[in-house]
Parts: structure tokens; sequence; C-alpha cells
């Protein structure tokens, strides 16, 4: 009997791990292992892009992965999962915030319960639950009764890794559960303020996010923290596919630059450019701080530099001389504010300047989608060509992480994924055009825009 789905899937898993073979030994990858030793693999690198040939065969195999599940197992049993899915969570937290973690790392053969008791002062037998939750997630092993090691990927919740980062911003629990309180608010259900978000209703205040946040400098550079290494996962793929070098001509502005990594990531990468990082009073420190201790010392001073700006003032830097970027900083505003600080940047761009919007761009759009100006000859195609699948079932099923982080920024901010047309609105109404999209080794894109000149409007 034909089982159509299950053919299918089967057949794309086949052709996927076929391709993730060939183009891992094409790159001369070690093979993988998530069981035997806890040696970063390159892949897990987040310095480096993940190969074209890999990164496109791997999203369609955990794709696949996801769907084959979706199609095996009990309703009841999902059921279950989303029932308890917040011990992954709190089960991570014990993990990290305990200490579990960073002693396991010292015992690469595994440690027992009864060491990490006498250690750590925690009780065995309730560690022990919680150590087989975490084995079952796939971030430990048990070796045998009661010994339990690291695996591979437990080594980015390590102290000072970027999967720390993710992990330690307080309360987000809190802001989860009032999720179901704040879409039946009687003032909030349909309000698209920042002021009016299920962060709000968590944390018992009026305050909208970065004024609350400027507050608690504990939460504050946790949360700068975690922004950080969400960033500098996308990195990567942000300097290897986008042609960083025609925008040496110029300074390129980071508005809303955080703390600068990209920033000073792009002044490691290509010495020729010249940056400046834009941001909120209280954030000028912690990126001057940044460029000190992570500006390559050979660069030339004044390289990447700090400045207070608010993204809602006129800019100004203005004329040709400027290339204005953003990252992560649109997705935080409803509409009308992200219209108004596009316009700024419009008002101030010279007819050469180029404004780049990083993020990510929600569904499927093909490249025909877009009108651009000129094709640019690297906008790469994500399309992984070997996969039977489509890749709008690659897009939902490969990574759950893009739709999780809009769910979250929609509870605290209140933004709104977007998708192609939605941001060619946004970005129409602030008088700017799309020269080009560019794809990434990421889940966010580079929407590469220009100032409409008075005669053309
Ligand atoms: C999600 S973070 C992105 C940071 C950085 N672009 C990156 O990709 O790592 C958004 C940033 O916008 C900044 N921001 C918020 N409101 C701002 C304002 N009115 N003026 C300037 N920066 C602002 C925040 O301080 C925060 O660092």
């Amino acid at each position: 009997m034909s089982h159509l789905e299950l053919d299918n899937l089967q057949a794309s898993i086949n052709n996927a791990l076929n391709s993730l073979r060939v183009a891992m030994d094409g790159s001369r990858l070690p093979p993988l292992s998530s069981q035997y030793g806890t040696d970063i693999h390159p892949l897990d690198s987040m310095d480096q892009p993940t190969p074209v040939g890999v990164y496109q065969a791997r999203r369609a195999a955990l794709a696949c992965v996801v769907e084959l599940k979706n199609l095996l197992q009990h309703p009841f049993e999902k059921a279950a999962e989303s029932a308890f899915a917040m011990y992954d969570f709190a089960s991570v937290q014990v993990f990290t915030e305990h200490g579990i973690v960073d002693r396991m790392a010292k015992e690469p053969s595994g440690i027992s319960v009864k060491t990490l008791q006498a250690e750590l002062d925690l009780d065995s037998h309730k560690l022990t639950t919680v150590l087989r939750h975490l084995s079952v997630c796939g971030w430990i092993r048990e070796t045998q009764g009661g010994i339990f090691a690291l695996n591979r990927s437990s080594r980015i919740l390590l102290q000072g890794q970027r999967g720390r980062a993710l992990i330690t911003v307080p309360n987000n629990i809190r802001v989860a559960e009032a999720l179901p309180r704040w879409l039946v608010h009687p003032e909030f259900r349909f309000s698209k303020s920042p002021d009016h978000t299920a962060f709000q209703l968590a944390n018992n205040t009026t305050k909208p996010f970065f004024e609350w946040v400027k507050d608690d400098r504990n939460y504050l550079s946790r949360f700068s923290a975690c922004v950080e290494a969400l960033g500098e996962y996308v990195t990567p793929g942000i300097l290897s596919d986008y042609p960083w070098q025609t925008c040496s001509e110029s300074t390129i502005v980071d508005c809303g630059g955080g703390k600068g990594s990209l920033a000073i990531a792009l002044a490691n990468r290509f010495p020729a450019l010249r940056l400046v990082i834009q941001e909120r009073g209280e954030m000028v420190g912690p990126a001057e701080a940044n460029i000190k201790t992570r500006l390559d010392p050979n660069s030339v001073h004044g390289t990447v530099v700090a400045e207070a700006h608010d993204l809602f003032s006129a800019q100004p830097r203005t004329g040709d001389n400027y290339t204005f970027m953003l990252r992560h900083v649109l997705h935080n505003w409803p509409e009308a504010q992200a219209v108004n600080i596009l316009e700024k940047l419009a008002a101030a761009a010279g007819p050469k300047s180029k404004i780049l919007i990083i993020e990510r761009i929600s569904g499927h759009y093909p490249d025909t989608h877009v009108e651009l100006e000129h094709r640019p000859a690297n906008t790469m195609n994500n399309t992984a060509s070997t996969s039977l699948i489509t890749e709008q079932t690659i897009l939902n099923s490969s990574s759950r992480m893009p739709q999780a982080l809009a769910l979250h920024l929609l509870c605290i901010l209140n933004c709104h994924e977007r998708t192609m047309d939605q941001w060619r609105t946004i970005i129409s109404r602030a008088g700017l055009v799309i020269t080009g999209v560019y794809k990434l080794r990421a889940y966010v894109s580079i929407m590469e825009c220009r100032a409409i000149r008075t005669d053309e409007s």
C-alpha cells in the first residue's frame, strides 16, 4: 500500500541526509556525534558560517525529523509534552544556575549524582529526576545508573557561552504565563501599544519594556547579553552573504546597535569599514567597553565609535557619506513607529546612501516576489534543491527558534513579525525603496534600500 506522507518523508530524509554527507565531506568536516565525547564540532561554531550545502541539507533533514514526529507521535503524548514543557526550561535553569553544567564539564566521562550532592549541596534523589529529564531533552546522557555526562550540545550552556546568555534572562516564564490573560484583557486585548503587553501584566508596571529595563541594571545586563547572543548567532551569515566591501566608501551607522557586536565583527572582518554605533544613552558605556575589549587592537583608532542618539530624533549624520544599518530594531516597533524611524533615515540619506534593514521576513518569499532594481549576483536562494519537501515546510519545521522569538517579542513589546509585503509597505511609507533582498545563511535577511528621490515620488 502506498503511504503517501510517510513515503515522501522517508524519501526526503534520505535525500537530505545523503546531501548532508556529501556536503560535509566536500567541506572536509569531521563526522558528527552527540553521544560520544563533548568536543565542539566545527558546525557548532558561532563565528563561521555553515557551508552552503551543509546549511541547506541540515535544514531539510531537521524539517523532515519534525514532520515525521508530527506524523507518528500519539496526539496524547504531544499534549503531554506541551503540558509539561515548562520543565524543559526549569531543568535547564537548574543545570546552569546551580553550577551543574560547569561542574560536569570537568568530568567528561561522567559524574555521579552522589558527588554532585556532596559538592553542590543538592538532594541527589531530586537531582536524578531533573538530570534524567535533561537527558531525555538531549542535553546530557546517563552513562550508567546515576552517572551523567555532558553531550556536545551542553557546551553552549557553560559559563560565558552564548546559550547561557539566553537562559539567564529572568522572569520570561512569568511573561509567558501572562499571555492568555493578555489576549482577553479588557483594555489591552486590541491595543498595539508597547505599553500594553503581557510584560506589563506580568511585572505589574505601566512602563514600556525599555523604560522598565533601564531602571534594573541586573536585568538590563542579562537582557543585553541575550540580545547580543541572538545577534551573534546570525552574524556569520550576515558577514558572509552580503557584499560589505560595497560600503567601504561610506561610514556605516548602526542605529540601535546595542553593545555593538555586529559593528565590531564587521570592522574586524573588513578593516576598510568605518562604523558608528548609535544607542540610547545608557547603552553607550557598554558599547564602548565592548569596543575596547573586542575590536582588533591593530585597527585604526576611531574605526568603531559609539554615540548616544534617539531613533526618533532627526539623524545628525547626513548625506552620501553614510550607510544606515538596523538589525533587530524595527521588529521591536509597531508600524507607525517603524515608519517614523525609517523616515528619519530617509531624510538623512544622500542619493547614494544605503539603508540596510536586517530582520526576519516571515513566510516564504520566492525571489521573483521581490522587485529588485538590480538583481544582486550573490542573493542566495536558500531553497534546498535536494529536498522533496517544500520550502514552506522547511521554514515551518526546521527550527522553532524564529517563531518562538517572534512570540516572545510580541509578549514583551507588542511587535509583529512581518512578511515581505508588510516590510515593503513600511519601507515605502517611509519614502524608501527596496533595491535588493539578500537571503542569508541565517533566519534573518538583509533588505537593502535607498531613499526615493523627490523627482521619483
Ligand atoms: C533588539 S536590540 C538590537 C541591538 C543590535 N542592533 C543587535 O542586533 O544586536 C534593540 C536595540 O534598540 C535600542 N533602542 C530602543 N529604543 C531606542 C531608541 N529610542 N533610540 C535608540 N536606540 C533604541 C535598544 O537599546 C536595543 O539595544
